[in-house]
């Protein structure tokens, strides 16, 4: 949990059975429209990783782009799109996945980074880790070095985290959901 984790968690609106039943789905969009609360949110962030060192943000598509995005303008480093299939137009590099709910694919330019770059991948929540590993996959291979990833939630109970761990990645969440909140 960071430092405004509490804070922010209270403006993350849950939505039961969506986008199917058995979902609970964590809604940012209250978060966003909260000005006060989406500085610190980014605040949050900026906090954390001022100090790493960072070459670039990767942030996925398409709602890690709404924190990617200011945390590379205020941390001063590059921001690379990993994107869902077919979106990028030069050469890519691809990896498929399980969601919650369905199976996608993400893909990256091949020469998104240089050999070495400290990179930090963000996105909105992790939920069974699929999506956050595919990324981190698709840096290591493009030769980036994964420094952490992060996310603005994490769902414990549905194991992602752990699973990023336990592949040898560091996880920073704002806050975190359990199934019965
Ligand atoms: O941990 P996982 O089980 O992989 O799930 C988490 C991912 O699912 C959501 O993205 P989604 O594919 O719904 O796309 P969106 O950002 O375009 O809404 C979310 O934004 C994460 O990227
Ligand atoms: N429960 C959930 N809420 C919001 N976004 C998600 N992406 C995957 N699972 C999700």
């Amino acid at each position: 949990m960071s430092i405004y984790g509490d804070y922010i968690k209270s403006v993350i609106r849950t939505v039961p059975d969506w986008p199917q039943a058995g979902v609970n789905f964590r809604d940012i969009t209250p978060l966003l429209q909260n000005s006060a609360a989406f500085r610190k949110l980014v605040d949050s962030f900026v906090h954390r990783y001022q100090e790493m060192d960072l070459d670039a943000i990767a942030a996925i598509d398409a709602r890690g782009f709404i924190i990617g995005a200011p945390l590379a303008y205020e941390l001063g480093c590059s921001f690379v799109p990993v994107r869902k299939k077919g979106k990028l137009p030069f050469r890519t590099i691809s990896e498929t996945y399980t969601l919650e709910y369905g199976e996608a694919e993400v893909e990256l330019h091949s020469d998104a980074f240089k050999q070495g770059d400290r990179i930090l991948i963000v996105d909105d929540l992790i939920a069974t880790g699929g999506t956050m590993l595919a990324a981190a996959k698709l840096i290591t291979r493009s030769g980036g070095r994964v420094i952490e990833t992060a996310t603005i939630v994490d769902l414990p109970d549905l194991g992602g985290s752990q699973r990023i761990r336990e592949a040898g990645y560091g996880v920073f969440a704002v806050c975190a959901f359990t199934e019965d909140e």
